[in-house]
């Protein structure tokens, strides 16, 4: 589970606080989107929790321990991250980047072993993507990028799972696809998943719950239909909308801009 304390984050000493006092606790099992306007700071939260970068006050700790404290090797059997942008420094295939998801498995002067491959394998499966196995990483389309890299956070097997804006480059089946399967591994495997999103329609769809960050704190936390109201979207997004319910699910129709 993750229990973020008091999180506060500056970028640089002088500059503002872009997180501000951020607390929250996340069970295992557990699928949680976190909503909020652009900048408001779900990236910077996103690599507090990976301990990628350390908090400026308050920590974050996963099943008890502080992440910003972890050697690289144990972080990565404590949390697997999809970040934004997949840039590759070198020319893999497929294949090898999603069996690098499974380094911190591999002994220090060992090479993957067959257990490794048959993980790769499965998550490329599970993501949908077998088939771009033998293609090179760099010659992907965006999208086709993303997915590889769900299937590598996959491969990893760490008990949480981190998500930045998994779906932006995806087309409409592939979000779904994307966010069905998270959730039926959040649920298989007790995996404990925090995942930034864009659209207020697939939080409802896929979160138990939603955080809506606003001036760098948790404006609303709860269940999706709880936080994703006309009122929140107009404090926090500027937007007109309206949320109705169809056959006991809710969806945002946006009119405009305030
Ligand atoms: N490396 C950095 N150095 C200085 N400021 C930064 C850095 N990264 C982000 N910021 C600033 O911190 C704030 C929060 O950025 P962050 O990327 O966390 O927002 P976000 O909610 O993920 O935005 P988006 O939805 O647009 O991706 C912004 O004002 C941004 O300009």
């Amino acid at each position: 589970m993750i229990r973020v304390s008091d999180v506060r984050f500056r970028h640089a000493a002088a500059g503002p606080e872009v997180l501000r006092g951020v607390d929250f606790a996340i069970a295992p099992g557990e699928v949680v989107a976190l909503l909020g306007p652009n900048g408001c700071g779900k990236t910077t939260l996103m690599r507090c929790v990976s301990g990628q970068w350390r908090p400026t006050a308050g920590q974050v700790t996963v099943a008890g321990h502080a992440v910003a404290n972890q050697p690289a090797r144990r972080r990565a059997l404590m949390v697997a991250s999809v970040a934004q942008d997949h840039e590759m420094s070198f020319d893999y295939d497929v294949f090898e980047v999603v069996l690098m998801g499974r380094t911190a498995h591999v002994g220090a002067f060992s090479a993957p072993g067959r257990r490794d491959r048959q993980a790769a394998e499965e998550a490329l499966a599970q993501v949908g993507v077998s088939a771009l196995a033998a293609r090179r990483f760099a010659e992907l389309s965006g999208g086709e990028r993303q997915m590889v890299m769900v299937a590598r956070a996959l491969a990893q097997a760490a008990p949480v799972l981190l998500l930045d804006e998994p779906t932006s480059h995806l087309d409409l089946r592939n979000q779904l696809l994307v966010l069905q399967t998270v959730r039926a591994i959040a649920a298989q495997r007790g995996l404990t998943v925090l995942m930034s999103l864009h659209d207020p329609n697939l939080a409802l769809a896929f979160a138990d719950r939603v955080l809506m960050l606003a001036d760098g704190g948790v404006h609303a936390d709860g269940p999706a239909p709880q936080v994703v109201t006309a009122a929140n979207l107009a404090t926090v997004f500027g937007v007109e909308a309206e949320v109705v319910e169809l056959a006991g699910r809710h969806a945002v129709v946006a009119r405009r801009a305030i």
